[in-house]
């Protein structure tokens, strides 16, 4: 399996936000996708998710093109969005999260026994309201209420922002057992330390358009890469 973004633009009413943007991401393999405020992360997401219109480009889950299809489409094609902030719905319960989203299963590789597993604090509190959970147990439902409807390839907006050191390693070890399973990652993510431990390759986009891709290892022997690009000292 193998996800294949090329030329994509795409952008709102008051103008272009990505102005040709390439990547690809393998099974198994976690791309993250940094960037300064702005530079149109969440736009990129969005937009292979279907929720932004793309107006030139190709996006390629072996070998169908997705783009311009619909989110109901593209989901059922094996994208799943775990969307900036979670939108967990504060008033539903865990256990219906699950339940609702499973209904858009596509394959049985994540069953609810398996996310259990990774994820027991969720079944302990499987009847609690999502609203009453800790920030770190919304995310970890958000990335399971992705996960129970078997996708091939997970888009991970911001999954760090919010919470505690402790808690972002968690996530770590579950974007780990999610590629494990043979899931690809894309990951949109300020927290280079959580980047530097998941990520197989790094792709910077600056204003719109790709501005440096690296391996992990060969990003983080390059600090004046990382400070021009991102202004952040590695
Ligand atoms: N719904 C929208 N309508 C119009 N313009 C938007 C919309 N969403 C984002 N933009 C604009 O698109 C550009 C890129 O925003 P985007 O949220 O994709 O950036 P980002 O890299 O994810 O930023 P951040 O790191 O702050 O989340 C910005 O100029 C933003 O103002």
């Amino acid at each position: 399996m193998s996800l294949r973004v090329r030329d994509l633009h795409a952008g709102y009413r008051n103008g272009e936000v990505l102005h040709g943007v390439d990547l690809d991401v393998e099974a198994g393999r976690t791309l993250a996708v940094l960037g300064r405020n702005g530079a149109g992360k969440t736009t990129l997401l969005n937009t292979l998710m279907g929720l932004v219109r793309p107006t030139r480009g190709s996006v390629r889950l072996d070998d169908r093109d997705l783009a311009g299809a619909r989110p109901d489409r593209i989901a059922r094609a094996g994208i799943a969005l775990v969307p900036q902030g979670r939108r967990i719905w504060p008033t539903v319960t865990v256990r219906e999260h699950l339940v609702l989203a499973g209904r858009r299963r596509t394959s049985p590789l994540w069953t609810v026994e398996r996310l259990n597993d990774l994820f027991p604090v969720l079944a302990e509190r499987r009847h609690q309201l999502a609203g009453h959970l800790s920030g770190g147990e919304q995310q970890m439902l958000a990335i399971a209420r992705a996960l129970i409807t078997g996708p091939r390839v997970v888009l991970l907006d911001e999954p760090s922002e919010g919470l505690a050191p402790a808690v972002v390693d968690r996530i770590g070890e579950t974007i780990d057992a999610v590629t494990r399973s043979g899931v690809a990652v894309i990951l949109v993510e300020h927290d280079l330390h959580l980047v530097f431990r998941v990520a197989d390759a790094i792709t910077v986009i600056a204003r719109g358009t790709v501005a440096h891709r690296a391996d992990t290892p060969a990003f983080r022997r390059d600090p004046e890469t990382a400070h021009r690009l991102l202004g952040v000292t590695t």
